[in-house]
């Protein structure tokens, strides 16, 4: 297999842009061809104001700025781009279907299916299809299959190549990820393919890093990983309860046991649940994978994960309206943060959105502060959830471009993700703005509870 020369990259979004970014950066003598169906998000992508890039992750402005143009370029020429490939990598979401046979559980692989479509159109040269989306195991087996009934001669070979990255440090991630995962066929013509990704990969990562296996290995590894890591949050958040109840403290009871090596520190911070577009997505899968091979158990052991997280943000605001005397109705809470996580603007399955609908039930007002959503995306948010009218929603939520104007006159605050300014703020001001008594519920333990304590809060965290 000769070395790779051109590469094309179906899907912009969080995934395919700052991945290929890196690849481009990393391999200038390799043409990279980003391509989406989303003209809107292509336009964002080129838009000469770094700024505007569709997906905020710390350092992309400049990775995208080092290749852009040079030989990185982003496009809605799908055909184009897959035509001069030869190296295919498919990118676009997968989410959790919403209908038929499956719906609520299965992963939607409708847009992966098109892409295999367009791909066996138009190709006319044998490709390498990589599999970069997330998905159930056994998928390469149905893209092979369109692709190879195209009876037009052309060669396919498919690869799962799946994505490790976390966002807000997708750029840290993949110049340095603990490991890269190429699955493929055990013939030579599979190992070939296998040996042609991994070759792009050597240009920066070091051999001992990319890590290769069967297909089915490789897809599974992927839902495995994300399973296990959603895991470990509702193992803690499950103790932060009985924390509560108990007078122990989450923080140390995590990093106790933390400092055990075969647990580890990483990923056992209390929170008001895990959101992100894929843990709840990832594992729902996997339960219906499970359940299709009639693995009842191992479907029942990991849905618990997602009732404990679904019980995490719910026991968050009802713990707001217990503390608030019972009733929020036409009180002011103000939400510190939107977004999954701190450093991203990512808001798909934020805790905060269902945090906010709950409250919403019990006629709460609620002003919303994130330093990166944009108030559309806030909106949308709580909208897409269907559970009252947008005019409701529009009524019930206010949101601000000033973190003081969000908790001015506010009875409650409520942190919902963490980013590292909401510990910087001026308390003393907020508290001396606010109705009293001044309440903060932090749903991320991220902020000085004694000093906020000494301010006059009354303060409440998770796990303590
Ligand atoms: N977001 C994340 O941090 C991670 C996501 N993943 C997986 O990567 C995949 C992509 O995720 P995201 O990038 O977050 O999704 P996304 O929704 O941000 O981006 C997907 C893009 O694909 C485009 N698209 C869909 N069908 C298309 C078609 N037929 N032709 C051209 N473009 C098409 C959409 O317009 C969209 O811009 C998913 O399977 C996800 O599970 C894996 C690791 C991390
Ligand atoms: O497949 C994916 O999409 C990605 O999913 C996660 O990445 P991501 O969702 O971007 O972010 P995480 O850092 O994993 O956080 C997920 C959620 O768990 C929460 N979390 C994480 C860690 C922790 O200790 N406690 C906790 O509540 C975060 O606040 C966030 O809401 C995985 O970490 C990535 O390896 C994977 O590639």
């Amino acid at each position: 297999m000769s070395k790779i020369k051109n590469i094309c990259c179906i899907g912009a979004g969080y995934v395919g842009g700052p991945t290929m970014a890196v690849v481009a950066a990393k391999c200038p003598d390799i043409k990279v061809t980003i391509v989406d169906l989303n003209a809107q998000r292509i336009a964002a992508w080129n838009d000469e104001n770094l700024d505007n890039l569709p997906v905020y992750e710390p350092g992309l402005d400049k990775i995208v700025a080092q290749a852009r143009g040079r030989n990185l370029f982003f496009s809605t020429d799908v055909d184009k781009a897959i035509e001069e490939a030869e190296m295919i990598f498919i990118s676009v979401n997968t989410p959790t279907k919403t209908y038929g046979l499956g719906k609520g559980k299965a992963a939607d692989l409708k847009y992966i299916e098109l892409c295999a479509r367009q791909i066996a159109k138009v190709a006319k040269t044998d490709k390498i299809v990589v599999e970069k989306s997330t998905l159930p195991v056994r998928t390469a087996e149905a893209i092979k299959n369109i692709l190879d009934n195209t009876g037009n001669g052309v060669k396919f070979q498919i690869l799962s190549n799946p994505e490790f990255l976390a966002e807000g440090t997708a750029i840290e991630d993949l110049l340095n990820p603990d490991r890269v995962l190429i699955g493929g066929g055990t013939d030579t013509e599979g190992q070939e393919a296998i040996q042609a990704l991994a070759e792009v990969y050597a240009n920066w990562i070091p051999q001992e890093r990319i890590l290769t296996t069967n297909v089915w290995s490789s897809e599974l590894s992927k839902l495995t990983a994300n399973a296990f890591l959603a895991q470990r949050v509702s193992s803690i958040n499950a103790m932060s309860e009985l924390c509560e109840k108990t007078g122990a403290d989450v923080n140390e009871v995590a990093k106790a046991i933390g400092m055990d090596s075969r647990i580890g520190p990483k990923f056992l911070k209390a929170s008001v649940g895990f959101g992100g577009s894929c843990f709840q997505k990832d594992i729902l899968n996997l339960v219906y994978i499970a359940k299709s091979y009639g693995l009842h158990e191992v479907a029942d052991y990991w849905e618990q994960v997602i009732i404990m997280n679904d019980h995490q943000k719910r026991r968050f605001a009802s713990s707001i309206v217990r503390t608030l005397y019972n009733t929020v109705s036409g009180k002011k809470i103000a939400f510190l943060g939107w977004a999954f996580k701190k450093d991203t603007n990512d808001t798909r399955e934020s805790a905060a959105i269902y945090v906010a609908d709950d409250l919403l039930f019990e006629q709460a007002g609620i002003a919303v502060f994130d330093p990166k959503v944009e108030k559309g995306q806030i909106y949308a948010d709580v909208n897409y959830l269907g559970t009252r009218s947008e005019a409701q929603n529009e009524k019930g939520i206010t949101v601000f471009a000033d973190p003081y104007e969000a908790c001015k006159d506010a009875h409650a605050i409520a942190v919902l993700t963490e980013w590292d300014e909401f510990k910087e703020y001026n308390w003393q001001h907020i508290f001396d703005n606010m109705k009293k008594p001044a309440f903060v519920f932090d749903g991320r333990n991220v902020l000085d509870g004694e000093k906020l304590r000494e301010i006059g809060f009354v303060f409440q965290a998770i796990g303590k």
